[in-house]
């Protein structure tokens, strides 16, 4: 079986650090643990692939899926050199079914025991420390959750009217901030331009206005990356300045977001953060945006760093991709949202703060089995996508798995385009090749505006003037993207990179890694140069004779200007995978899909590239038939935090 394990990782099926566990666990057991041994290694590799634990149910239902093996990449060599998940568990004493594992592990003294390295619950096996993360969140929002508040009706009624107006029909968004004055835990889950922000800004107002002390609440905002917290500055600011309503509490409505390491304090070499249990944070009230993108081991610091009678409040779409990182937190406490599934006396508290009553199918007379739910809101209309047309459509079909209309739009060409109004700012090219002409045409128009502006580099050496240019510059790689489903092979995000990079600056691209106009994203968290994964900065010379600096933006909207040799982990970023595209929007997303089906293609996937768009969205493939295949296909989410 280890040699087995071996033959997986020299063949790149999984990583060196599930080897070594499993190689340091067999040294640690008998020989009769083997099959602890191999569900061990999958432990650690589905970690590796976002898994906080193996889902036992999912692995012996489905192995070749559930572990995503062999992987897109597979060589033909290592297909043939390699058993398959299914040969493996069959070969392996105590592994060949379900009921064998468990007995087996149960009985193991790597299992359940003090300190020992694996638990196991139920059907899900986890690393001790992951099942402590998960543990510590369901502890704290139980207890947060159950905490509910006094509030008076009346009052908050009047405030809501004062923020939304009288209405004729239910408005979720009040829902949502009605909710969230209930208890110290609120969830505010929607799509892109559903008004999260807008509801957001309308429900720190309620805070302040109902806060029943004189002196104001204190707000944190955060966001798990620099962007998205740019971002989320940007917007609740925005909106501040459109509502008139509020001017009594507007200055106690903070409009800074912080990335959450910044939130927590980031200590040197450590993964343990300044604030804590003992060392709480100075706040009443945190609100995460995007927190979809938040992993287990941050949600559980949030929490831990929180004080017990503070609120958390989290934004994001739970229909999206879950962290890089293990732990799909959002969409485990957020799943059947749309359904409401909200208890007969939620209903009646919620009604009582307004005069429109819920539709009766939210309630549920057996809500109480969905603790979250009676805390979570869910936004279904965007208020930037036509529903019926375009980006909005073709998202929502995606999402909700409908076939009908997407089948139409993969038969799409610039001919059905023009005579469908449906589908004007959605193409579909189908190229034979990645380095079709067309291709080339897409992105040499896409990228043209940015080259033009880092012609206009400014004549004077003033600072102040080419930090503005920068800026533009950086402000413009949010025009045009490529996102590509696969990092690897000809349809894949490096060598979708290099193509670029060739087209656009010919040779001096292949000849020298580092060249202006070269955008790129880091790839790891580097504390010593506060610097996270997912930033993104691009190559540009300050002057014509200095030597290249990368420019990354600040959240005080200055740049900061780093020697590449600085930057050990970065990747091209004029095609980033989809995954890393989470948390970022741009003008135009252009997705790229693989040739041949893989099973990293889910709606899931599809949904977060297509939502990524703000005006235009170009998928790029060679058989539109692959859409159908991904959409057909879920993530599996795997953890415990919503059941037992
Ligand atoms: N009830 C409403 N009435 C009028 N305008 C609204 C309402 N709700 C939202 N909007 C407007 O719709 C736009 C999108 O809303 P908002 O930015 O809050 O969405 P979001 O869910 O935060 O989007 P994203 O996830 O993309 O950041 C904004 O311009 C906002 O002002």
């Amino acid at each position: 079986m280890l040699e087995n394990l071996q033959l997986w990782y020299q063949h790149g099926w999984i990583r060196a650090i599930d080897l070594s566990f499993a190689q340091q666990l067999a040294k640690q057991l008998e020989d009769d643990q083997e099959a602890v041994v191999l569900l061990a290694a999958f432990v650690s590799y589905q970690l590796g692939r976002g898994h906080p634990c193996l889902d036992l149910a999912q692995l012996y239902a489905e192995p070749e899926q559930t572990l995503g093996l062999p992987p897109e990449h597979a060589s033909v060599e290592s297909l043939q050199a390699c058993e398959l998940p299914q040969q493996l568990l069959c070969n392996v004493a105590g592994a060949e079914s379900l009921e064998s594992a468990v007995q087996v592990l149960l009985e193991s003294p790597a299992v359940n025991n003090d300190n020992s390295p694996l638990v196991l619950q139920g059907q899900r096996l986890y690393l001790r420390r992951y099942f402590r993360y998960e543990q510590q969140i369901k502890t704290d929002l139980a207890a947060r959750m159950k905490a509910l508040q006094p509030v008076n009706l009346g009052q908050l009624k009047h405030v809501l009217d004062e923020l939304f107006g009288t209405q004729q029909t239910i408005s979720w968004q009040r829902t949502a901030c009605a909710m969230a004055m209930r208890s110290l835990f609120t969830i505010v889950t929607g799509g892109p331009g559903t008004g999260k922000t807008y509801t957001v800004v309308r429900l720190l107002a309620t805070l302040q206005k109902l806060r029943g002390q004189p002196e104001p609440l204190r707000i944190r905002l955060a966001a798990p990356t620099g962007k998205a917290a740019a971002r989320m500055s940007e917007s609740i600011g925005n909106e501040l300045l459109t509502l008139t309503s509020i001017d009594d509490v507007k200055a106690d409505i903070p409009t800074e977001a912080v990335t959450l390491h910044r939130l927590l304090g980031t200590l040197p070499n450590s993964r343990s953060f300044r604030h804590h249990k003992d060392n709480p944070l100075h706040t009443d009230v945190v609100i995460i945006d995007e927190a979809s993108m938040v992993d287990i081991e941050m949600m559980a610091a949030v929490v831990n760093a929180l004080p017990p009678r503070a609120r958390l409040i989290l934004l994001g779409d739970k229909d999206q991709l879950a962290s890089v990182e293990a732990g799909a937190i959002l969409g485990q406490l957020c799943e059947q949202a749309e359904h409401g599934h909200y208890t007969p006396e939620l209903t009646e508290w919620l009604n009582a703060t307004t005069n429109v009553a819920l539709p009766t199918d939210k309630t549920d007379a057996s809500g109480a089995e969905w603790p979250y739910l009676q805390h979570t809101t869910m936004f279904h209309e965007s208020r930037r996508f036509d529903p019926n047309k375009g980006i909005g459509k073709l998202a929502d079909e995606v999402n909700r798995q409908q076939h009908v209309w997407l089948e139409q739009w993969l038969q799409d060409s610039d001919a059905m385009a023009a005579a469908h109004v449906e589908f004007d700012n959605i193409r579909m090219r189908a190229v034979p090749r990645p380095n079709h002409q067309s291709v080339q045409q897409l992105v040499e128009q896409g990228y043209a505006p940015l080259l033009k502006l880092i012609e206009t580099r400014p004549e004077s050496r003033n600072a102040e003037e080419i930090d503005v240019w920068a800026a533009k510059i950086l402000k413009q790689l949010e025009q045009f993207q490529i996102l590509t489903a696969v990092r690897e092979g000809e349809w894949g995000m490096h060598q979708f990179n290099q193509r670029i990079s060739y087209w656009l600056f010919g040779d001096q691209a292949a000849e020298h890694g580092w060249f202006e106009g070269r955008p790129v994203m880091v790839t790891h968290n580097d504390y010593s140069l506060d610097l996270r994964n997912g930033d993104i900065g691009i190559v540009l010379r300050r002057e014509p004779n200095e030597p290249l600096r990368v420019a990354f933006p600040t959240t005080d909207g200055t740049i900061r200007w780093l020697l590449p040799s600085r930057l050990t982990q970065v990747d091209t970023a004029f095609a980033m995978t989809i995954h890393k595209s989470q948390g970022s929007e741009f003008s135009h997303t252009v997705m790229v899909l693989p040739e041949h089906d893989v099973p990293i293609l889910t709606k899931e996937l599809l949904y977060t590239g297509i939502t990524r768009a703000k005006q235009q969205f170009t998928m790029v493939c060679a058989h539109p038939q692959l859409v159908l295949k991904a959409v057909r296909r879920r993530i599996q989410r795997s953890g415990g935090l919503a059941n037992g």
